[in-house]
């Protein structure tokens, strides 16, 4: 259902326009001192508080963002998306990741069919393959074992897996179930990336699993074929059987490959690349890993949001508050960027992942409907874990340009230490940190201040801290599996309201297409140039300077002619 009209054209719209204006007026330490509209601005759900009291916002602003909600439709939309409408019209798709998640007995139906059965079909299937290979029923070509995994795949069907493996390898129970297994993944079409995947693995205790919604993207069907070699050279063709299964919602595909149908895991195009952590995409390699009951709890805990999502009121929904709160940063407050900032190594691969979700879905031009945006839509994120951003690039945030910023805490450390004699373990330290710095931001330090501290004058201007920097609190009870699904569904849903509110279609990637098709005709020229010579034509002088340059130097084989993946790192 697309509203008629650009959001821009509303009323509300441009009644927040003129409220931006007033409340630019007002700093961020005076809006904190009102103890109210901070308590107004606390909301928590099964164990995850959002605190954005640090936003610049009243009250107010609240209220005329929920109207804007309202006008954008989006409850409407939400419900959309969760009763398996095709909201991806571009497409012609569903988007219906939340039936991932869903409970057995729940029923979730598109296109006249309830799809949480097929869901439970692969999970079982998954659950039943994990234990088998997990405790050596599943043997490889020579009998043995398969005790480590390589995941090959890119964008949606790489970065969502690896945030959550990076997460889970430090949580207790699940690195107790991970023993003397490894998970590693395979992204880049880069020799050097193959080499680093396989370096110090044996063919014979390996399984290698293809991960790709399409079965066509270059850079995975490469690698898969580099990898089918490294297999099939060390133990025969009749290996890759054993060695290799794959995830994919094209089977005919799969089975073209050359791997057995039966070892395939489907999931479906109601599927997005980038939402498909939560499918074969992403359980199936973390099953392997973790055990696939490790693995169900991270479901559950993406469950628990979506539950939230879809029943709370907007006014205490988290991911509608932070979705809302972020088109208010982006369009009225004109702040483009967001940093995601995680206190806990453990979320290292937290911004990475987002930062696919939400720049591929909302970085777009154009309404729903077509129609070009007079506005910005979609964000630029970016982020590191805290403290080691603080000593990278939060000068900038600082006293440079103002990104509002995601501070991201962990109440129960899963690895805690406490040296004797300090005076606060080392979880305490890092979150005495994360508590420190919204108020830094928020607050900053006048030039007064400094005069009171004796700063020499000169000093005081690159001393002074302007403040008034907005940023949100997420504090989580642990880093638990549960834990980790919340904080991805979390994310998930705050980018589909933001595209919701933006009147766009949050759900295609029509802008990943054109460099594909031009890498497609570079291809070709390098093929012909280095097996006939021919020159290179048909670009512009630029990239024809360039090709002729990179042409005239390694043709990226090695100089014995030897063709072997032996990793020379
Ligand atoms: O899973 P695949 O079909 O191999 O796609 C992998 C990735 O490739 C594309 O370029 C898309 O932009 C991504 O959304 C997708 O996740």
């Amino acid at each position: 259902m697309a509203s008629p009209t650009l959001i821009s054209d509303t009323v509300e719209w441009k009644d927040l326009k003129g409220h931006a204006e007033e409340i630019k007026t007002t700093h961020l330490r005076d809006l904190m001192g009102d103890v109210e509209r901070c308590k107004s601005m606390i909301v928590e759900h099964d164990g995850v508080l959002l605190d954005y009291s640090r936003q610049c916002a009243s009250r107010v602003t609240l209220e005329k963002l929920l109207k804007l909600a309202e006008v954008a439709q989006l409850k409407d939309k939400i419900n959309m998306m969760c009763s398996g409408e095709h909201i991806n019209s571009t497409e012609d798709r569903p988007v219906l990741h939340i039936a991932l998640r869903a409970a057995k007995d729940s029923v979730i139906c598109t296109d006249g069919r309830n799809v949480v059965p097929d869901v439970w079909n692969v999970l079982e299937k998954i659950g039943d393959f994990a234990k088998r290979v997990r405790n050596g029923s599943w043997v490889g070509e020579t009998g043995k074992p398969l005790k480590d995994v390589v995941s090959v795949g890119i964008g949606g069907s790489f970065l969502g897996p690896l945030f959550v493996h990076t997460a889970l390898q430090t949580d207790p129970e699940a690195a107790e179930s991970a023993k003397d297994r490894q998970l590693r993944f395979l992204a880049n079409v880069d020799p050097v990336d193959v080499a680093r995947s396989i370096v110090g693995l044996n063919p014979e205790t390996t399984l290698v699993v293809v991960v790709s919604k399409t079965f066509t993207t270059a850079e995975t069907m490469l690698n898969a074929r580099t990898l089918r070699k490294w297999i099939s050279d060390s133990l025969g063709p009749q290996a890759v059987a054993k060695h290799m299964v794959a995830v994919s919602t094209n089977l005919t595909l799969v089975e073209k490959f050359g791997i057995d149908p039966s070892n395939a895991f489907a999931f479906w195009d109601w599927v997005g690349g980038r939402y498909s952590v939560c499918s074969a995409v992403g359980v199936l390699p973390l099953s392997l890993q973790y055990g696939f009951s490790i693995v169900k709890k991270f479901l559950d805990g993406a469950r628990s949001i979506d539950k939230h999502f879809y029943s709370t009121s907007l006014d205490k929904n988290i991911p509608v508050l932070l979705g809302l709160l972020s088109v208010w940063n982006v369009s009225f407050l004109g702040f483009p960027a967001r940093a995601i900032l995680p206190y806990s190594q453990a979320l290292e691969k937290f911004a990475p992942h987002i930062q696919q979700v939400s720049m591929e879905s909302n970085g777009k031009g154009v309404s729903i409907d077509g129609t070009a945006l007079p506005y910005e839509a979609g964000e630029i994120d970016f982020g590191e874990p805290g403290t080691n951003g603080q000593h990278s690039f939060y000068q900038l945030i600082h006293q440079g340009r103002v990104i509002p910023c995601d501070f991201i805490g962990v109440v129960k450390s899963q690895q805690p230490i406490y040296l004797e004699g300090e005076i606060v373990s080392n979880h305490d330290e890092l979150m005495s940190n994360f508590f420190a710095q919204p108020d830094a931001l928020a607050y900053g330090k006048s030039p007064d201040q400094l005069q009171l501290e004796n700063v020499a004058y000169h000093l005081i201007p690159h001393k002074t801290f302007s403040g008034n920097r907005p940023s949100v609190c997420l504090l989580l009870p642990s880093l638990s599996a549960y834990n980790i699904g919340q904080l991805l569904a979390i994310y998930e849903h705050r980018i589909a309201v933001e595209g919701f509110v933006w009147g766009i279609n949050s759900f295609d990637q029509w802008g990943v297409e054109l460099g594909k098709s031009l890498a497609s005709q570079v291809r070709k020229q390098l093929h012909l140039s280095r097996t006939s010579a021919k020159p290179v034509e048909g670009f512009n002088f630029s990239t024809t300077t360039l090709l002729s340059r990179y042409l005239q130097g390694d043709a990226g084989i090695p100089s014995d002619g030897s063709t072997t993946l032996l990793p020379r790192i």
